[in-house]
This record gives structure tokens, C-alpha cells and sequence, in this order.
């Protein structure tokens, strides 16, 4: 087995979640499709809670800095017109949610709404987040050997929490110190993994960042933090420069950690 040593100097493992501890296929065969089948009977049911019409307002916000955007669809207010209208303004919310859907958007209010609709289905039980069999268990291990390990996904906070407390592997939950979603900033900025720093309360060079996306690995290897690439099956390929450029690992179980002082 190749084996990737860890820099002494981390103490902290920051995880993605798409691509890294869970397949793609689970992202994009049932996470997604669920939205695009129960959007609307989401917005019809629950328009009138606070909840929802922050998500609305905040996709609203959304389409109107996506204006300049080929295929964007605005979202209008309701007017007091009636329940046409309404049905209108809810068709358009449907719109835009699946046209930010077609082109994989990662934006905080496409995010903020997957969760709150995703909430029903775990909860109930209907859906269950599947990981790599390597996962929870080099987790576990990080965690015996005094690492603190987190999340930073483009996923909400919400969303993952969701995830990580309905899993094919029950509630692991308590296996994470914490959280990031795109709040603190876009994970292709190297901006965002300095204030993931400021608020763990260490050096950007005590992390060590586990994604399949080179972007985000450039970004968090701009602020200093040590970078790995996963590669899974069903990931996007890597250029030959990209595979030798950066470490990879096909196995959390390949990372071989400093031993304890
Ligand atoms: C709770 S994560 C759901 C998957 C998702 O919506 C997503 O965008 C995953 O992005 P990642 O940053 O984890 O690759
Ligand atoms: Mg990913």
C-alpha cells in the first residue's frame, strides 16, 4: 500500500464531502434527483414558514446577481394578484433551483434550500448518506491519535449534519469537531481555508485538506495548508501534470500519521 506521511506540524484533517468520504453516484443519483422531484410540492407546502421564504429571498438575491447569466431565471416578488401569481413565482423558484442544478452551482442559496428539503427524507429515514468503507474508521483512528477532524463542504452545514447523523453507518456526528460550508467563503478561494484557520484556532499549516478538486486544492495550498487529492472511483480525472503535482491517495487509510510526541 502507498503510504502518505502527514507533516508533524498537523494537528487538524478538514474533510470535502462529494467525491472524498462519499461517492459521487450518492451525490448526484439520489441526493439531486430527490430535490428535482420534490421542489415544488416543498415550495407549495411550506411557502408560508419564515424558513422558506429566507430560502426564496435568498434565491431571489441570488438570480438577481445571476441576470448577466446565459439561461438565468429571475425570480419576481408576489404580487397581490392571487394564487396564479403565486403559482407563478413558485414555478420560477423550480426554474431557477433546476437551472443552478443543471450547471452543479455551489451557491450558499441552492445549498441552503437542498437542505432544508433533504431534512424530511433523512429524518423519516427514507435516505441514508453511504461513505467509503475507509472512512469512519480512519476517522475513528485520527480522532484515538488526538487529531481534530471537520467538514468543509459546499454542502450547508445543515446538510451535512444531516448527513453525518443518518448514514449507512448510523449517527457518526460525534466523530466531527465542527463545520464549514460556503458561509465562510467559496472552497476554490484560498480566503475561505485562512478563516477556517481563525476560527479552529490554529495555523493554516496545521491542517491538512482532504478533496477530490484541484481547484480547492490549489486555493487551501495558497493559504499554506497541506493538501491531498482523492482519488475515488466515479471522481473526475486528473491531468498527468495535476498527478504529479500533488500527493494522492485512493484510501484514507494511506495516510500515515506523525507519531504522538
Ligand atoms: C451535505 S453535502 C451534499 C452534497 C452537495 O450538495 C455538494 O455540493 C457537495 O459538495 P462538496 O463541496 O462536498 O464536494
Ligand atoms: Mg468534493
Amino acid at each position: 500500500m502507498v503510504v502518505l506521511s502527514v507533516p508533524a506540524e498537523v494537528t487538524v484533517i478538514l474533510l470535502d464531502i462529494e467525491g472524498t468520504t462519499t461517492p459521487i453516484a450518492f451525490v448526484k443519483d439520489i441526493l439531486f434527483p430527490y430535490i428535482k422531484e420534490n421542489v415544488k410540492e416543498y415550495l407549495q407546502t411550506h411557502w408560508e414558514e419564515e424558513e422558506c421564504q429566507e430560502d426564496v429571498g435568498l434565491l431571489r438575491r441570488q438570480a438577481e446577481e445571476d441576470s448577466h447569466l446565459e439561461g438565468a431565471v429571475p425570480i419576481p416578488a408576489v404580487s397581490d394578484n392571487g394564487a396564479a401569481d403565486l403559482q407563478q413565482v413558485i414555478q420560477a423558484v423550480v426554474d431557477n433551483v433546476c437551472w443552478q442544478m443543471s450547471l452543479d452551482r455551489k451557491t450558499t442559496a441552492l445549498k441552503q434550500l437542498q437542505g432544508h428539503i433533504w431534512r424530511a427524507a433523512f429524518t423519516a429515514g427514507r435516505m441514508k448518506a453511504e461513505f467509503f468503507e475507509d472512512v469512519v474508521p480512519a476517522v475513528r483512528k485520527w480522532r484515538e491519535a488526538g487529531m481534530k477532524v471537520y467538514i468543509y463542504s459546499s454542502g450547508s452545514v445543515e446538510a451535512q449534519k444531516l448527513l453525518f447523523g443518518h448514514s449507512t453507518e448510523g449517527d457518526i456526528l460525534e466523530l466531527f469537531d465542527g463545520h464549514f460550508d460556503t458561509k465562510i467563503g467559496h472552497k476554490v478561494e484560498s480566503e475561505s481555508y485562512r478563516k477556517i484557520a481563525d476560527s479552529i484556532g490554529c495555523s493554516t499549516n496545521n491542517i491538512l485538506f482532504l478533496t477530490d478538486v484541484t481547484l480547492e486544492a490549489s486555493a487551501a495550498e495558497e493559504a499554506d495548508v497541506h493538501v491531498a487529492v482523492v482519488v475515488r472511483p466515479g471522481n473526475a480525472g486528473l491531468t498527468d501534470d495535476e498527478k504529479t503535482y500533488y500527493s494522492l491517495i485512493t484510501s484514507f487509510s494511506e495516510l500515515d500519521l506523525p507519531a504522538s510526541p
